[in-house]
């Protein structure tokens, strides 16, 4: 950890001081486009390097959170793959880092088994499971339990050092390998820094390179305009590209909510099949089938929803809607949230993708470029959304300080990301006053009286939640949109009692 950490965190922070230097050129009216000095990358003929056998079929991917019980049980769900997501799914309290580490080092090791003293229930591994990926955090979150030279290291490279450290040889061994997904990336320069990590930790390991192999979330705006970049940066370590499209719209509203021209509507309004989103997920299927890889899709929020069937019923549609979209497009597999949506994701890849994935599929040619990626949703602002934003903030941003990182929020799945696109969104529509569709602004008067509201309605016994509405209402009332709002999030939870 002491060598990755002296060797990268000083690139790491300046990666981070350029994200900030950009945000002010599109606060000032600047939007993205593709870049002029990569051209030749764009235009290049080249492909990634060997995917693994293992990594050849990935119709479905189930992610969770890294405590133990979710783990076993994600194993043996039945999907191709399991993320264990140190990242958006987990409240990155010293106790669940270091758990979940030990929790995969015991698979590794054999020993990983549970009896849950609360339900008797003994979780045991079955023989066929999942292939293992493990996501840790992004660039911008410290780990600030571990310190080297007196600084903080940084959370990404304490996840992915610690499980390199302990699992590199048991996986070879084991005849697999260390898989990864890598979130938040904004640019080729920031997945080149990965490459760097991942060339050197092989080397302290006694690995060749590419030994690690990894996909890459493209989960912000300013990713978009370089897959082709960050394929060709990460070249002998990368095997695809996924849509995160619940940090995508985070990204898009934060990056460029300061300009009216990119004023969203309702949350819910904002669907893959449409504008912005549906222009990334197309485009990211052709760049990374162009280049010999995979193009994975991404989550659909819903989740079963118990004592009542038809709402379950359509809870599952939406999802086998989702699905088929992304089989019909040309992805190459998908995410599901929960073990019971891997037989429906399952049905309909086996159904849309009779190969083991798409990489022979003719490119579709379309030729996606900025205004369609820069393409905003349409549909109607309403008190009901401004709400519903509000509501899941505040519950989520309350989970996530008691050492919860994604819960079921009126029956769907909530994580880091969608929390984020709440309270962006109800920073978006005060920062702009946008006019709701019954002709009020949202000023801060109003957002005031809709939190008063809110929380009137919620459990008094929540044990963090005068601090989740402290700062929940802080970062939407606040004269710039925060970078993110676990940074803020995570100075207050060792105050919260929860973080040792
Ligand atoms: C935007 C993004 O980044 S998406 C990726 C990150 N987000 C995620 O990974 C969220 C994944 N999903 C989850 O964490 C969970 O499904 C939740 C929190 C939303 C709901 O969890 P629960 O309230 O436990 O759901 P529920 O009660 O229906 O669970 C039933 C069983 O399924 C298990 N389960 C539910 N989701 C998962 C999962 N993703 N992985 C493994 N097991 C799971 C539960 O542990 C429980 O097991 P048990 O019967 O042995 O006790
Ligand atoms: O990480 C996935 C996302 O949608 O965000
Ligand atoms: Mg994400």
């Amino acid at each position: 950890m002491a060598d990755l950490h002296r060797r990268f965190d000083a690139r790491r922070l300046a990666l981070l001081a350029e994200r900030t230097k950009r945000q002010a050129r599109f606060d000032a009216g600047e939007t993205p486009d593709f870049r002029a000095d990569t051209a030749h990358i764009r235009d290049g003929d080249w492909r990634v390097g060997s995917i693994p056998a293992e990594l050849q079929d990935r119709r479905v991917e189930i992610t969770g959170p890294v405590d133990r019980k979710m783990v076993i049980n994600a194993l043996n769900s039945g999907a191709k793959v399991f993320m264990a997501d140190f990242e958006d799914a987990t409240s990155p309290t010293w106790t669940n880092q270091v758990e979940g580490q030990v929790n995969l080092k015991d698979l590794w090791a054999g020993t990983l088994s549970f009896d849950d003293p609360k339900s008797g229930k003994a979780y045991r591994l079955k023989d066929r499971r999942a292939v293992l990926k493990v996501r840790p955090r992004g660039w911008h979150l410290p780990e600030n339990h571990l310190t080297v030279d007196g600084k903080p290291v940084s959370g990404a490279l304490f996840d992915f050092g610690l499980y390199a450290f302990h699992n590199a040889r048991a996986a070879t061994e084991a005849g697999s390998g260390l898989w990864f997904y890598l979130p938040k990336l904004e640019t080729m320069e920031e997945a080149a820094l990965w490459d760097e990590v991942f060339r050197r930790a092989q080397d302290a390991l006694g690995l060749p390179a590419g030994s690690f192999k990894a996909t890459i979330l493209i989960e912000t705006i300013t990713a978009a305009f370089e897959m082709d970049e960050i394929l060709h940066a990460l070249k002998d370590h990368i095997v695809g590209l996924n849509c995160g499209r619940w940090d995508y719209i985070f990204s898009t509203i934060k990056r460029l909510g300061g300009n009216p021209d990119f004023l969203t509507p309702d949350r819910s309004a904002m669907v893959m099949g449409d504008a912005f989103l549906n222009a990334y997920s197309l485009k990211l299927i052709d760049a990374c089938h162009r280049r010999g890889a995979f193009a994975m899709g991404g989550m659909a929020a819903q989740i079963p929803v118990k004592n009542d069937e038809a709402a379950n019923a359509a809870a599952f549609a939406k999802v086998r809607a989702d699905k088929e979209r992304e089989a019909s497009n040309g992805h190459d597999g998908t995410w599901v949230a929960h073990p019971d949506l891997v037989p429906v994701a399952m049905e309909v890849f086996d159904r849309l993708m009779p190969g083991p994935n798409q990489l022979d599929r003719p490119l579709s040619g379309q030729d996606i470029g900025r205004e369609r990626l820069l393409e905003i949703h349409q549909g109607p602002r309403t008190e009901a959304g401004l709400r519903e934003n509000i509501r899941v903030g505040i519950l989520y941003t309350e989970a996530w300080l008691g050492g919860r990182g994604a819960v079921p929020l009126f029956n769907l799945m909530e994580d880091a990301a969608t929390a984020e696109i709440s309270r962006t969104q109800v920073w978006q529509w005060r920062a702009l006053s946008a006019h709701l569709d019954d002709g009020r602004v949202v000023d801060e008067a109003l957002v005031r009286a809709l939190i008063e509201d809110e929380i009137r309605r919620m459990p008094k016994e929540l044990p963090h939640l005068e601090e989740a509405v402290r700062l929940f209402t802080d970062l939407c009332l606040a004269e710039t949109c925060e970078e993110f709002l676990t940074l803020p999030a995570y100075a207050r939870l060792e105050a919260q009692g929860v973080s040792s």
